[in-house]
């Protein structure tokens, strides 16, 4: 007997979150499928949730839906990381969406949920996770993926700002970053930055960011590390150094195509443990949620989490795939 929990954030997307809530909450009656709802009420409850139900003993597996952003998945994840009795799942209700573009969930709230309910009939499949440790010990996961510098502090200053929210009222949302990313294009300091992959070491001058990826996408469907795999026990690493201020751009629109690893200012690595230190401390995200500011060690966690995806597997199911580009 699995029992099924959803958490929802009925803030993100500016409140649309809810009326998709509305539309699952209807057909999980007309299926008359039993489940347990909790709204998040602040930044961090959705963590605490699933960690309660997670901690909520009976010899029952539980499954947990997010429905959300990837702010709230990657809240739930943190929750439950440590136990062992929980698969998670994911329902697009958010601006940016890319765990559901990562793991091949239909972007469509109601599709999402057919195929979450037919998988569940199945084995979770095993992904791997990323684990962060800060300066001051504290521990952060992350499921898709991490940066440090100008894409971090991008992140963090569009999820401070009230254009996001205006934006996304005219479904406009994913502009937002582009405004933020011209703002700070002529005035971020680029840094020296110091990285170890599985103990080799590596110096990078004049270096916009670091990503360490999970899955391809972030930041909305930009395929930042195309290679990448959930479940291969390997982490894709991005640095972007040594770039000149207008082929930024260049960069940033051949991304959304994975094209940009094509120029000679972005190198990829793979690997399992990483270091990042600057002589200045950097903006940290993880799933696009700031966490904090280098320096911090990053090591995968093989298999750590259980998941319904559609990843890798031959599921038969006559719903269209969505690509990266493909938002609503
Ligand atoms: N009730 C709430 N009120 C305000 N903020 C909340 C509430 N519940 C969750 N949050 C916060 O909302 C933030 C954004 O959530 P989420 O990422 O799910 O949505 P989004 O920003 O619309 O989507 P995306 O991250 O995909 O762009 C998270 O940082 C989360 O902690």
């Amino acid at each position: 007997m699995k029992d099924i929990y959803f958490i929802i954030n009925p803030k993100a997307r500016n409140g649309h979150c809810l009326k998709i809530w509305g539309k699952i909450e209807a057909q999980l009656k007309t299926e008359q499928i039993s489940y347990l709802a909790f709204f998040t009420e602040y930044p961090g409850h959705a963590k605490k949730l699933a960690h309660q139900i997670a901690d909520n003993k009976n010899d029952n597996e539980k499954i947990i839906i997010a429905v959300g952003g990837d702010g709230t998945i990657h809240e739930v994840m943190n929750g439950v990381i440590k136990h062992k009795n929980i698969t998670l799942g994911f329902i697009p209700g958010g601006s940016g969406n890319d765990f559901s573009r990562g793991f091949q969930i239909p972007s469509d709230p109601l599709e999402a949920l057919e195929v979450l309910l037919r998988l569940m009939k199945q084995e979770p499949a095993f992904i791997d996770a990323g684990k962060m440790t800060l300066e001051d010990q504290s521990e952060h996961y992350f499921i898709n993926n991490m940066g440090a510098g100008f894409d971090a502090i991008i992140s963090y200053e569009v999820n401070q700002s009230q254009i996001k929210g205006w934006l996304n009222k005219l479904s406009l949302g994913r502009l937002v970053y582009v405004y933020f990313l011209l703002k700070k294009l002529f005035t971020y300091q680029t840094a020296t930055i110091d990285l170890s992959i599985d103990g080799q070491k590596h110096i990078f001058e004049k270096t916009w960011f670091v990503t360490v990826s999970n899955q391809p996408y972030y930041g909305g469907g930009m395929k930042i590390a195309p290679e990448a795999e959930p479940d291969d026990g390997q982490l894709d690493i991005t640095v972007v150094h040594q770039l000149a201020r207008w082929k930024l751009l260049l960069v940033f629109i051949s991304v959304f195509w994975g094209k940009h690893i094509h120029f000679k200012e972005v190198k990829t690595f793979k690997g399992r443990v990483v270091s990042i230190q600057s002589a200045t401390s950097l903006y940290v995200h993880g799933d696009g949620e700031h966490i904090g500011y280098t320096p911090l060690n990053i090591e995968i966690q093989v298999k750590g989490l259980q998941v319904l995806t559609r990843r890798g597997r031959k599921v038969n199911l006559d719903l269209k795939e969505r690509g990266a580009n493909d938002h609503h």
